[in-house]
């Protein structure tokens, strides 16, 4: 069930269509079935780089496929996705990607 948590201050009119657009963004770009995708999102006051312009931060916690390449390649995805679906600049996020070990997971 790889996960998707993500945090902005720019404003959605339509938070569940989003998260259904993302979720199938999500399942393509990291190659695991939507099946197991969990996605938040959450809007909020952020400030980044010391201004209230729109920004971003992103965890996705996902199981046997974050080396750094990979990661390298999902960043791209999702920072041009983020930027073409919420207007965000793509020095304007970060992206935390974790992978516990299965034996940490429940
Ligand atoms: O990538 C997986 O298969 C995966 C990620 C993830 C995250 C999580 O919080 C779970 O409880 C299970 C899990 N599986």
């Amino acid at each position: 069930m790889p996960t998707l948590d993500l945090k902005t201050n720019v404003s959605l009119p339509d938070v569940n269509k989003y998260m259904l657009e993302l979720s199938k963004t999500a399942a393509e770009t990291l190659g695991k079935p939507e099946k197991y995708i969990n996605i938040t999102v959450s809007t909020q006051p952020m400030t980044f780089q010391g201004t209230l312009d729109p920004a971003f931060q992103c965890t996705i916690i996902s199981l046997g496929n974050l080396d750094s390449n990979s990661c390298a390649r999902y960043s791209k995805t999702f920072f041009e996705y983020f930027e073409r679906t919420l207007g965000v600049k793509d020095d304007r996020g970060y992206i935390t990607f974790v992978d516990p070990g299965r034996s940490n997971l429940g």
